[in-house]
């Protein structure tokens, strides 16, 4: 059966196509309106990681309803899933895409996990071998650190674009592209010793979302530290929403 599961986050939708548990296609569409997966008239179910607003998750209920002729399956935060407990005293409050991330992540690594997506919003979560989830961090993203900063302040001011690297900013662009940067650096091997503490020496470490390759590259020789899954909140789906073939 094919299934078309997608990731929305507040900045972009990410999605990929299943056949029989194997990734056939995979993609990155900011407007739903005009997109038309492959293969859509074979598709046997839909199924969903939502951070967007009610309205965009309509939205797409009503986009799966008429491209792809059924209802999508939206996933929730439970309490209890899969193995893994929510550290939240209200688990729907917790972001669907940090709960199927640990979901996914405590499977590849049930001696313990830390997650950071790194999205508009860099979050980390950890979990316990005993599948407990401990809770986590969520943090202004790249592009949420540099307008925050563009937006509220009076003379943070600049046109042209910078590289974002360690080394200290010599104009404006630089030093907030680069204090980005370097928070992210800083914040990723400060999770790391925190989840060693927490859960063990051996406890694994994941990375996703859009700008983990950009952090990886900033780590240097210690982004060996982490394994890169760049579907790790879709590959949760299959946990939340299981479907049987
Ligand atoms: N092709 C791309 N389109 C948009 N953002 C990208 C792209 N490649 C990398 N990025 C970076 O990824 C971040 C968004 O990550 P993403 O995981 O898509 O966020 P979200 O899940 O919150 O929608 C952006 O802030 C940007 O810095
Ligand atoms: C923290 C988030 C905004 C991250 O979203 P993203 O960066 O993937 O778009 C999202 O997980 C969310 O809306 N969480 C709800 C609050 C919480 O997790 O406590
Ligand atoms: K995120």
């Amino acid at each position: 059966m094919l299934i078309l599961e997608f990731d929305l986050g507040n900045t972009s939708a990410k999605w990929r196509l299943l056949e029989a548990g194997d990734v056939v296609e995979r993609g990155r569409i900011t407007e739903l309106d005009s997109f038309v997966p492959p293969s859509a008239g074979k598709i046997g179910a839909v199924r969903v990681a939502s951070v967007a607003g009610e309205a965009r998750e309509q939205a797409l209920s009503q986009w799966c309803q008429n491209t792809v002729g059924l209802g999508p399956r939206i996933a929730r935060t439970t309490a209890h899933c899969s193995g893994v407990s929510c550290a939240y005293a209200e688990p729907h409050r917790l972001g669907v895409d940090r709960w199927l991330a640990v979901l996914a992540a405590y499977h590849h690594c049930p001696q313990g996990a830390l997650i950071l997506d790194a999205g508009t919003a860099l979050t980390i979560d950890l979990v316990n071998r005993r599948g407990q989830h401990l809770g986590g961090y969520i943090l202004p993203g790249q592009q949420l650190m540099q307008t925050s900063l563009r937006q509220d302040t009076a003379r943070i001011v600049y046109a042209e674009t910078a590289e974002p690297a360690l080394n200290p900013g010599c104009s404006t662009a630089e030093a907030v592209v680069n204090g980005a940067a370097l928070s992210a650096a800083a914040v990723a091997q400060a999770a790391l010793q925190q989840a060693r503490t927490l859960l063990g020496e051996s406890c694994g470490a994941f990375i996703t979302g859009g700008d983990a390759e950009l952090i990886l590259r900033l780590l240097g020789e210690k982004a060996g530290d982490f394994a890169y899954y760049p579907d790790l909140v879709m590959e949760g789906l299959a946990r939340a929403c299981p479907i049987i073939e």
